[in-house]
């Protein structure tokens, strides 16, 4: 007997959702493949749109492909956000609140917001994914000419629904930490509506019906690049450009009271783009090792916080890497650094070298152009399947932003 009569058998026998560490073996992944959201990129919003360039968008795509190959090649069930989405959409309450997160009425004014909302009901899931994901101009939207004002007074190319290019990050909007999904709450203006997509995703798509949710997007910011499991029971998370204090402190007190974890480490790390989460200068490879940017190594420090009788403990700051190997139960975390001369792991550290995604102990998915970073984790044992990201890495992203496991194998 199957345990949701409406669930196709083969959802039924996939991998529960459950993610207890960064590195054991990764069963599903979700994915997001770069679409039209790409497209709408140009010189005059990159910037306000989290992007360093304007992409090749069918190159972006190719080099995507390879990436989700890599990954099924190795025995990983690929999602794809986009295609869950409209799953998640064919439920009519999932349209009609979908619809209604696209409808800025402060920017649009009561008629050319009525006409949106109007048009957006009549539109089937996969076109209404389309303008979630790829967002709308005024001149693509097909209401009828008014006297509207907003309308006469913007451009035509502005955008009546802003496109989500960093959508792409599936690491940042959500993440499981054990049986349970907490939805981030982004700090950037650009991604703040990805995650009313991720909550429609889990909320009405039948895969993740029973799922429990942890935290919560309407929190303080919290992203999911800040947020490392460093072994079961074990999280620390980053503080700087994306992730408040508030954030990790509220991050902490939930996945105390839910027995997610019994330690977290609150990772200080500097309030810059290069920087904007602790996945890009430190992720990890082993089950006691971490690729980490050198330039920090031996600055980086961390509050602990454990549950207490009063709340949270909050102890430190100590040295990162003392206090995550306390906190892991081992003598010492293995440091893997990114290149020898400071220049080299300059570069490699914004090329997203830190940035690595574990399929397995040992086993990481990297970009290719991370030549000494590469070959210095191939020197300590671990394997490397190097994907090319020239044009998936101007949103200044790698493998690890790119993803977010959904099942792992325990330890
Ligand atoms: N975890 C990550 O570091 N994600 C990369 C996010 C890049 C995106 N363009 C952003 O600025 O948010």
């Amino acid at each position: 007997m199957t345990a949701f009569p409406d669930v196709p058998d083969a959802e039924q026998t996939a991998a529960a959702p459950r993610v207890d560490s960064e590195v054991g073996p990764l069963r599903t992944v979700l994915l997001h493949r770069p679409g039209n959201e790409l497209k709408r990129l140009t010189p005059r919003n990159n910037d306000q749109l989290l992007f360093d360039s304007i992409p090749w968008v069918d190159r972006a795509q190719d080099e995507h492909d390879a990436f989700a190959d890599v990954l099924t090649g190795r025995g990983v069930e690929v999602m794809r956000l986009f295609d869950s989405l409209v799953v998640a959409l064919a439920d009519e309450r999932a349209h009609a609140a979908a619809a209604a997160t696209a409808v800025d009425r402060r920017r649009l004014g009561t008629e050319l917001a009525d006409a949106l909302g109007a048009y957006l009901s009549t539109v089937d899931a996969k076109g209404l994914a389309d303008v979630l994901t790829g967002g709308m101009t005024f001149e693509e939207l097909p209401a009828a000419e008014g006297a509207s004002l907003v309308r006469k007074m913007h451009h035509p190319h502005d955008f009546v629904v802003d496109p989500l290019p960093n959508l792409l990050f599936t690491r940042d909007s959500s993440v499981w930490i054990g049986n349970r999904v907490a939805i981030a709450s982004l700090a950037m203006p650009a991604r703040a509506r990805e995650t009313a997509l991720l909550d429609l995703i889990y909320a009405y798509h039948p895969r993740f019906r029973t799922a429990g949710r942890a935290y919560g997007a309407h929190s303080a910011p919290v992203e999911g690049g800040d947020v490392l499991l460093l072994a079961p029971g074990v999280i620390a998370i980053g503080v700087g450009e994306r992730t408040t204090p508030a954030g990790a402190e509220s991050l902490a007190r939930s996945a105390f009271r839910d027995g997610l974890a019994h330690t977290v480490l609150a990772v200080p790390i500097a309030q810059d783009r290069a920087t904007m989460h602790l996945d890009t200068v430190c992720t990890m490879v082993d089950r006691d090792a971490v690729v980490m940017y050198p330039a920090i190594r031996n600055t980086l420090r961390a509050y602990t916080l454990r549950p207490s009788e009063t709340g949270v403990q909050v102890d430190g700051p100590a040295p990162f890497l003392d206090a995550a190997a306390a906190a892991m139960g081992i003598d010492r975390l293995r440091v893997i650094d990114t290149g020898l001369d400071p220049v080299t792991a300059e570069r490699e550290q914004w090329d997203d070298g830190n940035n690595t995604l574990a399929l397995a102990p040992g086993v990481v998915v990297a970009y290719e152009r991370n030549v000494e970073t590469n070959s210095r984790l191939e020197d300590a044992g671990i394997e490397v399947l190097r994907i090319s990201g020239s044009e998936l890495g101007t949103g200044r992203g790698g493998p690890r932003c790119m993803s977010c496991p959904v099942s792992r194998d325990p330890l």
